[in-house]
């Protein structure tokens, strides 16, 4: 297995239950709901994304040819020695197109505990410690467990109580982005008060200005 890595970067979680805690984001390139250029935004499945993960070219991305040379890679961006409580979020793009069983326990073998943030469409390997799920109208949703489900809020026509029989440990709303993000945000806001299975997940990144 060969991986393609757009970036890799160390800073805070930005989003969700982890929300400031250090970590190395793996931000594997390609997606299965958007090609990730502008000309085929509009005819995507998911049309709200605010990320780049088209090629190799990011600061620590390239082509991993084995699961070790990935994890090195990782690895290399974690700030001490020493392998206690290291973090890495595997985002993208859609991680779960290429991250497999290998590469998750070679990176528990380097110290890691395993995020994934995913839109739910591909069955994730085994060992996984933070499965967080990300549901996108128009998808199929196929991941009906984890420990997160993040529901970018507002989509059209998706009330999220529709997720609520699914078995994950907390449901969010993450204010979409876009150029209505006050007005996301206060509805996120409203929604969460009156439906208090709901929380709030705020992409602190974009406040603080880290990445
Ligand atoms: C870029 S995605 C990558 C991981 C995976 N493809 C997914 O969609 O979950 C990372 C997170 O950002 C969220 N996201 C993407 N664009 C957003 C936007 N415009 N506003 C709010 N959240 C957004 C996604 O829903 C997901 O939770
Ligand atoms: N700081 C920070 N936190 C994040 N949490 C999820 C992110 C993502 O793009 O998946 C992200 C990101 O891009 N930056
Ligand atoms: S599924 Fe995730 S990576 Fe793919 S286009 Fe949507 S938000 Fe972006
Ligand atoms: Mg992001």
């Amino acid at each position: 297995m060969t991986y393609l890595v757009k970036e890799i970067f160390y800073t805070l979680q930005g989003e969700g239950a982890h929300s400031g805690r250090p970590a190395v984001f793996c931000r594997f390139s390609r997606c299965n709901l958007w090609t990730g250029h502008e000309k085929d935004r509009a005819r995507a499945v998911c049309r709200f994304c605010d990320t780049d993960f088209v090629g190799i070219d990011g600061p620590g991305g390239g082509r991993f040819a084995t699961p070790a040379e990935l994890a090195d890679a990782v690895e290399a961006a974690w700030p001490t020695l020493g392998k206690a409580r290291r973090f890495v979020v595997c985002t993208g793009g859609e991680p779960l197109l290429q991250l497999d069983e290998v590469a998750v326990q070679t990176l528990h073998e380097r110290g890691f505990e395993v995020a994934v943030e995913t839109n739910g469409t591909r069955v994730p390997p085994p060992g996984i410690d933070w499965l967080c799920v990300s549901p996108k109208v128009g998808a199929e949703l196929v991941v009906e467990s984890g420990d997160e489900l993040k529901f970018v809020y507002p989509q059209e026509g998706v009330n999220p109580a529709r997720f609520e029989h699914l078995d994950f440990r907390s449901f969010r709303l993450q204010p979409l982005d876009d150029h209505n993000l006050d007005d996301n945000t206060k509805a996120a806001i409203s929604y969460c008060l009156a439906n208090p299975r709901w929380s709030l997940s705020l992409q602190t990144h974009k406040y603080l200005g880290t990445r």
